[in-house]
């Protein structure tokens, strides 16, 4: 894997897999910019309890489930549907570590596996919008080559909220392309307020574990500017 920096952005070729198993990875020639990534977008986002333990990558604990849509002028734009788990970190900070992550930008996998060891794959994203005075709704699905991964149905007035601060550390444990331990910080502001969301995780996907997980509550995040790195 060669890696060249050219006008500010990182240059690579990297092997990426659409199918968990990793067995079949096609070679994508990318482009990401360098950290700090200064993204602008929204997210819907639930927050579950999971009482058990699933395997070692998904204990039991606090998990949040979000599909982000990061739109101009973000340096990257693509969708997100992630899952990420709220921990102490080793530095004794509070932090979430993602677990489960996927992104329709070759770019973003590389960017984001390379330089915080956030374990992208692809997937496809599709879904809709529709208002009714302050009251947006959104449909989403999600899925990779094996199938489907989640569809979900967020409806919010979140446009009335104000923007507020947005803080929040990450720390993810090290991957192929940065073996190292990663810290990154999350500073912005965002429009965000509960939202009524419902998903659907496939009962063969591999976000199935927060099938019998329990919702805690749901938020959706406007128009926010948040830096990480
Ligand atoms: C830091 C990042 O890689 C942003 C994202 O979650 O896509």
């Amino acid at each position: 894997m060669a890696t060249i920096a050219t006008h500010q952005r990182v240059e690579q070729s990297i092997a990426i897999s659409t199918r968990i198993d990793n067995r079949i990875r096609e070679t994508y020639v990318t482009s990401y910019p360098p950290a700090p990534w200064h993204m602008h977008g929204s997210m819907w986002l639930s927050v579950y309890r999971l009482g058990h333990h699933v395997d070692e990558r998904h204990p039991k604990g606090i998990y949040a489930v979000a599909l982000v849509d990061y739109t101009d002028p973000s340096p990257l734009t693509y969708h997100e549907l992630l899952s990420a788990r709220v921990i102490t970190a080793s530095n004794g900070k509070k932090a979430v570590s993602v677990v489960d992550i996927w992104v329709d930008s070759p770019d973003s996998v590389a960017g984001g596996r390379t330089l915080w060891a956030i374990p992208k794959g692809l997937a496809k994203f599709s879904g809709g919008a529709s208002t009714k005075g302050p009251l947006a709704t959104h449909t989403w699905e999600a899925s990779h080559d094996e199938g489907p991964i989640a569809t979900a149905r967020f409806s919010d007035v979140t446009q009335l909220a104000p923007r507020l601060p947005m803080k929040g550390n990450v720390e993810q444990p090290g991957i192929e392309e940065h073996p190292d331990t990663a810290w990154l910080t999350m500073d912005g502001r965002a429009r965000l307020l509960p939202a009524h969301g419902s998903w659907n995780f496939d009962p063969d996907g591999p976000l199935a574990y927060l099938r019998d997980a329990t919702k805690i509550g749901s938020f959706r995040g406007k128009d926010f500017e948040i830096a990480f790195g």
